[in-house]
């Protein structure tokens, strides 16, 4: 049998830590004195401090020597929310997640702090003020939205204080900031082929936004947090920037601070959502023969014209969450993060 290295409490292993948030948190977790091992399928940047180790999650054998002498292990890798492939999604948020929880427990890491989302409770139609009590979604949206519900079940159940090891699920919503690769260049490249003119429904519908540096501590929190007997275990929370803001005027900022037209003009809800459905359609029965990639998905549409907007009173009771940067700072220092981006760059 092999030799169990002595867990640190200050040495830690980010699954997934070569991605955005993932790589905010090994920034943070460096400051804050922790010692940060990065397991993921690449490598995007070097940092002093910081060990590599390259391989899929799915692996449990590779996983195995990036959890050694760890105590404390972040999950925060996925597939790209957008990918249509079902597959992938069930194979690394689910049968991944599961070779995760194995290696951890074989290890002995103590703690798993599981990147949830939101998410898992959305069904495409309004919340407001949506507690963790809301039921997780019966009909997901997309594969991302049900392999994250069945990912993050599996996860709270393996919570087990006897056997010391201790989880729990924290629940984003709508990350942005500097480095993201989905909101802002999305946003950016639909405004350059000029189909960001129009606002879905009447642009009323509040949704939260939230800085990724204050995910990054709403997981520094949770992970610090996480003893045995805490309320802690085995639950999710949700983070968020706790303002709420209209999807259309957060969008408006955001173009406008680089340099782009707000969208002016109104569609009704449903017509966007019915030809976003037609498309999907469309693009699944023409799959075997081209790959079509409409920039208004059922989801993406659904994400637009509603109302969702989470409470996290339950992070500040238990682990004294409050978010750190407020949202209008937040857009300041992402828009200025993204000059390649500007109209004209
Ligand atoms: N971006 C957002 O708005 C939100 C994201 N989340 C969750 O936050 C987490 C992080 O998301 P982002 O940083 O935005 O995504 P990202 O795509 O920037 O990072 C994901 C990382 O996971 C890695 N990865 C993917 N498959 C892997 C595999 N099989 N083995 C090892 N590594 C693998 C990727 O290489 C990447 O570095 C995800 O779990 C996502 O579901 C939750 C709510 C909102
Ligand atoms: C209408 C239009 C073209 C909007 C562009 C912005 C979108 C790219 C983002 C708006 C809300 C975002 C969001 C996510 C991805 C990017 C957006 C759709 C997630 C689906 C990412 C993964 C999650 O867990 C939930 C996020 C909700 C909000």
């Amino acid at each position: 049998m092999a030799t169990r290295i002595r867990p640190s409490s200050k040495r830690c292993t980010v699954i997934g830590g070569s991605g955005f948030l993932g790589r905010h948190l090994v920034e943070q977790l460096l400051v804050r004195g922790y010692l940060v091992s990065v397991f993921d399928i690449q490598q995007s940047y070097e940092l002093p401090g910081v060990t590599f180790h390259l391989g899929d999650l799915c692996n449990k054998q590779a996983l195995l020597p990036a959890l050694q002498g760890v105590s404390l292990v972040f999950h925060c890798a996925s597939p790209f929310p957008g990918s249509d492939d079902r597959s992938l999604f069930q194979r690394v948020n689910v049968d991944g997640t599961g070779a995760v929880l194995e290696a951890c427990q074989e290890a002995g890491v103590q703690k798993l702090v599981l990147t949830s989302s939101a998410s898992v409770v959305f069904e495409g139609t309004d919340i407001k003020d949506g507690k963790e009590e809301l039921p997780y979604a019966k009909k997901p949206i997309d594969y991302y939205t049900e392999t994250k519900i069945q990912q993050e079940k599996l996860v709270l159940q393996a919570c087990n204080e006897e056997n010391g090891f201790l989880t729990v699920a924290i629940r984003p919503h709508g990350i942005f900031g500097p480095r993201d690769p989905q909101l802002v260049p999305i946003l950016v490249d639909t405004a350059r082929r000029g189909k960001m003119k129009f606002i879905i429904g009447d642009g009323s519908n509040l949704v939260d936004f939230t800085f990724v540096e204050n995910v990054v501590h709403g997981l520094i929190l949770a992970a610090e947090h996480l003893r045995p007997k805490s309320p802690l275990c085995g639950r999710a929370y949700h983070i968020t920037n706790d303002e709420p803001v209209q999807f259309w005027d957060f969008m408006s900022q955001v173009l406008m601070g680089l340099g782009y037209d707000a969208p002016r003009y109104h569609l009704p809800y449903w017509l966007v959502y019915g030809l976003a459905l037609l498309l999907w359609l469309l693009a699944l029965l023409l799959r075997p023969v081209v790959r079509l990639r409409p920039t208004f998905t059922p989801m993406r549409v659904a994400l637009a014209g509603t109302h969702h907007y989470y409470s996290c009173t339950r992070a500040k009771q238990d682990m004294g969450y409050r978010p750190l940067v407020g949202l209008q700072e937040a857009i300041v220092r992402t828009v200025e993060s993204y000059p390649h981006l500007r109209r004209g760059a």
